[in-house]
């Protein structure tokens, strides 16, 4: 029997960077070649895949025949340009070199989106192509297409979630295995949901990237990476997960992008990744393992909540496609997606200028008087308390002259915060503070 050929036009498709995302990219783009022939209305045809060394040992779906050491000449023959290699250079250069020549692209690196997202919505935008990212943020979770689209109606109050898989299975690992923070970064690893230097995920900065970029999307406002107030997770010990856990919470690190005031009344956004104590029964203190959740909190939709697999290869892959798909409908139908919408330009606030509460944890000394000096320190910077617990029996520290306190306050202005940690930490009767965690998600 002949076939005939199949009538439908075919798309060129590259993809650079064949890690553990883009392996996976390249087996859905073979494995589901039909069903996204049938969707686009036209074949898919992978006609290179980008890689530093092309002799290496990869999965045998990547056929050796496409794999290529010269990204620049493999975008100039595509129409559609998926970027999962990562960093900064080369992604860059070929990212827009690609866009010149007229492709469309799709890209899972935050990294780079924070740091140069709107040279990127710029190239895209003269050349009339399409710059899409679902999967920079949270994985396989839809999450940039519904604030960028779905709520573009909308005012956006607030975003505030678990963007980071391996810093979640990290913190999860150390509350319910005990684990040490090097042993749960391995195993994330491991499993593939660590950046190719995994400093990126426990220090924040991947974290801060995604927050950059939910923000910017929510507030129509260019907020990069520097804008983003960070802490990761280095800091947070065994100890500070078992107080956790004693005080009825568990620790995440959150990403959080909220509207807010300046202590000069100011309006701006003010975006922050840091861990926080979260309630035990909270929805986000459920988020196990690498799942990612994002809670979207907007003046007519009211509380969305977002929730899936933030990280790993296949999971990730899925939201690559998504995007391949919806680039390739515009190039057989015509039509581009969004552009950059950073029309409001609103200033971004300092830390300092969030609100949140503090749980402090201390060492003072045992004896009468000392709490009413704590508690005075605090309502001095106008800070109220809203618990006060002393270390329960079997946690006291060795020393009967020193008692452990755990103390919770009342929400307050960040700069307030800070202020009072310092003057408690003065106080004569004060031998350490020991540590000091935020609260959120009250
Ligand atoms: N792994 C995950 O769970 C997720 C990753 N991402 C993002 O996807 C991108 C890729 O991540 P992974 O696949 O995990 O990383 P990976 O390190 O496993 O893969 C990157 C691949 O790109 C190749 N590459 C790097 N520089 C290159 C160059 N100059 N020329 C040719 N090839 C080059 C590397 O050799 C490697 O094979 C990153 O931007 C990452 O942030 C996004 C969401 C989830
Ligand atoms: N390293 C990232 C991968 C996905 O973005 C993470 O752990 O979340
Ligand atoms: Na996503």
């Amino acid at each position: 029997m002949v076939l005939s050929p199949d009538p439908r036009p075919s798309l060129r498709v590259a993809v650079l960077g064949c890690g553990v995302v883009g392996t996976e990219v390249v087996r859905l783009l073979t494995t589901q070649a039909d069903d996204l022939a049938a969707r686009v209305g036209a074949r898919l045809e992978l006609v290179g895949v980008a890689v530093r060394d092309v002799d290496v040992e990869r999965d045998p779906v990547v056929d050796r025949a496409l794999l290529t050491a010269d990204g620049t000449t493999l975008v100039e023959k595509a129409d559609v340009v998926v970027e999962v290699m990562g960093g900064i250079e080369p992604a860059r250069s070929l990212l827009l070199h690609a866009i010149e020549h007229g492709a469309s692209v799709v890209t899972a690196n935050k990294a780079l989106l924070a740091q140069d997202g709107p040279t990127l919505y710029a190239a895209a935008d003269a050349a009339g192509t399409d710059l899409y990212f679902e999967a920079a943020v949270a994985g396989a979770i839809p999450i940039v297409r519904p604030v960028r689209e779905s709520l573009a109606g909308d005012h956006v109050r607030r975003v505030l979630g678990i963007v980071n898989g391996t810093t979640n299975y990290v913190l999860d690992r150390m509350t319910t295995e005990g684990l040490d923070l090097d042993q749960a970064v391995k195993e994330a690893q491991a499993l593939g949901y660590a950046e190719a230097d995994p400093t990126a995920d426990v220090e924040g900065y991947d974290a801060a990237a995604k927050a950059a970029i939910l923000a910017s999307l929510a507030f129509h406002t260019r907020v990069g990476l520097d804008d983003v107030h960070r802490e990761g997770i280095t800091a947070v010990t065994a100890d500070d997960v078992a107080w956790a856990q004693r005080t009825g919470h568990v620790i995440k690190l959150l990403a959080i992008a909220e509207r807010g005031e300046d202590a000069d009344g100011t309006s701006g956004v003010q975006v922050r990744v840091h861990p926080a104590l979260i309630r035990a029964d909270h929805p986000l203190a459920g988020v196990r393992g690498a799942f990612n959740a994002v809670f979207v909190e907007a003046e007519a939709a009211g509380e969305l909540m977002f929730y899936g697999r933030g990280a790993g290869g296949v999971p990730t892959a899925s939201a690559v496609l998504g995007d391949v798909v919806s680039v390739a409908r515009h190039r057989v139908l015509g039509g581009r997606g969004p552009v950059e919408s950073s029309y409001a330009a609103l200033p971004v606030l300092p830390a300092a200028a969030a609100r949140t509460r503090y749980q402090v944890r201390l060492e003072v000394a045992d004896r009468p008087g000392v709490l009413a000096q704590v508690a005075s320190a605090l309502a001095e910077h106008d800070v109220s308390i809203e618990a006060v617990r002393q270390s329960p029996d079997g946690d006291a520290t060795a020393d009967p002259a020193v008692a452990h306190l755990v103390i919770t306050t009342h929400t307050a202005p960040d700069a307030s915060l800070r202020a009072t940690v310092e003057a408690v930490a003065g106080l004569d009767v004060v031998r350490s503070i020991v540590s000091v965690l935020r609260v959120e998600g009250a």
